[in-house]
């Protein structure tokens, strides 16, 4: 760490933190939200959903692990087996920028080829330490997150006012719409794995799944390839008809940046899938966007939810699992009611154990879930992991109304089925 350079984080409402430059030099501006998380930062800075957001660390040293790019080969008997791929969540750092006390002052990690501090150079990624992110967090959580700057070099001497309304200058998250900043511009294959599920390679793919991209993360399309699911992921801006195009076993709605009250386009996507029954998953932002879809409503939270610790209860089996979440947003609904829908009955079926927040929404008559929290786990706990195997059972039973049955427990009726409803065989059946 260059350590001579100053900076300043100046939030909204005029509090201000001084420390020291690391990474890129220049100004970065957006929400300031804290995570818990005492490890995972190059999973969270590559995350889409932190497009526009100015990450603080509770955890007091950042930079421990390094960077880790390199990806190999995975073939087995070779080093390269055990580091299969990066830990980057996107081609990208999408935060724009890092809040951290001390600056671990070398890595210690043998899977790390470079350090954050050079990371965030590269790519131009502001960063201050030196801050007492206790106190900034206890501020943020009486306050609740806002927007903030950082300035570095001689931009940090200017006159305070004058970088406070620059700070208030800045758009807000409420109202932002952000998705079509960071979806893919062309649609691409992840495919199945052969290991997948201990799938036999003669009935891979098993599923074929359609994903939308709304700021999709590395390890969602990697989980659902090892349990032998062929996944197709399509830009935010995808209709029903390129969707239906390839007669997927089912949809999956992925995390995204912004306010899903903004996210109109997504949520009419969503409602016609689940007039067609086609099996439906959805995480963070897929999970608002069900919400929506079900005629719920979304509101911003004080100052979210965001690290690697958050315990969440599963309504279905009591369980408590440590879960990897990242949301400034919730769903609106009521915790121990079933809910009428346009589609039938709903269910809060997750919700946090630390405020009572919605985690999770499923229906009752349609094979259709989505949860707020992150089982893909990048970083985090593998605790939700089965969620994507629930997925699969879904895709097992085929569509909702589906007339061969299946083991499925949803209820039989569509309660719109349109033109084009898939049957629930794959291309490959024939
Ligand atoms: N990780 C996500 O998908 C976040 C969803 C939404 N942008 C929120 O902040 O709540």
């Amino acid at each position: 760490m260059t350590g001579s350079t100053p900076a300043v984080l100046v939030l909204e409402d005029g509090r201000v933190h001084r420390g020291e430059q690391f990474g890129a030099t220049g100004t970065a501006f957006g929400e300031a939200v804290f995570t818990t998380g005492m490890t995972g930062y190059q999973e969270t800075l590559t995350d889409p959903s932190y497009r526009r957001q100015v990450v603080v660390a509770t955890a007091p040293q950042i930079g421990n692990t390094g960077w880790v790019t390199r990806t190999g080969s995975g073939a087995e008997g070779t080093d390269e087996a055990v580091f299969p791929a990066s830990d980057d969540e996107s081609t990208r750092i999408w935060a724009a920028g890092l809040v951290i006390r001390d600056l671990s002052p070398r890595p210690s990690n043998w899977r790390a080829d470079g350090s954050l501090e050079d990371e965030l150079a590269r790519q131009g990624i502001v960063g201050i330490a030196g801050v007492d992110t206790r106190s900034l967090t206890r501020h943020l959580r009486s306050a609740g997150a806002m927007r903030c700057g950082i300035f570095t070099g001689a931009d940090a001497d200017r006159p305070m006012d004058e970088l406070v309304e620059q700070v208030r200058a800045t758009p807000a998250m409420a109202g932002a719409d952000l998705m079509g900043e960071v979806t893919t511009a062309e649609p691409y294959t992840v495919s199945a794995s052969a290991a997948g599920a201990g799938a036999q390679p003669d009935q891979v793919p098993r599923y074929r799944v359609a994903a939308l991209d709304l700021g999709i993360k590395t390890n969602t399309p990697r989980m659902m390839s090892e349990r032998g699911i062929e996944v197709h992921v399509l830009p935010a801006d995808a209709d029903i008809a390129q969707i239906e195009e390839f007669g997927p076993d089912g949809v999956f709605l992925s995390n995204g940046p912004g306010d899903p009250a903004t996210a109109d386009v997504a949520v009419e996507l969503t409602r016609e899938v689940l007039r067609r029954g086609i099996p439906f998953f959805g995480i963070c932002f897929g999970n608002q966007i069900l919400g929506r879809a079900l005629g719920l409503e979304t509101y911003k939270l004080k100052f979210g939810h965001r690290g690697i610790n958050q315990p969440v209860r599963d309504h279905r089996t009591g369980r408590v699992l440590v879960t990897s979440q990242n949301h400034g947003f919730a769903v609106q609904a009521p915790a121990d009611e079933v809910i009428d829908t346009e589609f039938g009955r709903a269910q809060v079926a997750f919700s946090s154990l630390n405020d009572g927040v919605v985690e999770g929404l499923e229906c009752l008559d349609l094979p259709a879930f989505s949860v707020q929290f992150h089982p893909e786990a990048a970083a985090g706990p593998h605790d939700a992991r089965y969620l994507f195997d629930r997925f699969c059972e879904l895709m097992d039973a085929g569509p909702a109304g589906r007339s061969d049955g299946g083991s499925s427990t949803v209820g039989p009726e569509v309660p719109d089925p349109s033109e084009g409803v898939v049957d629930g065989t794959r291309k490959g059946d024939a």
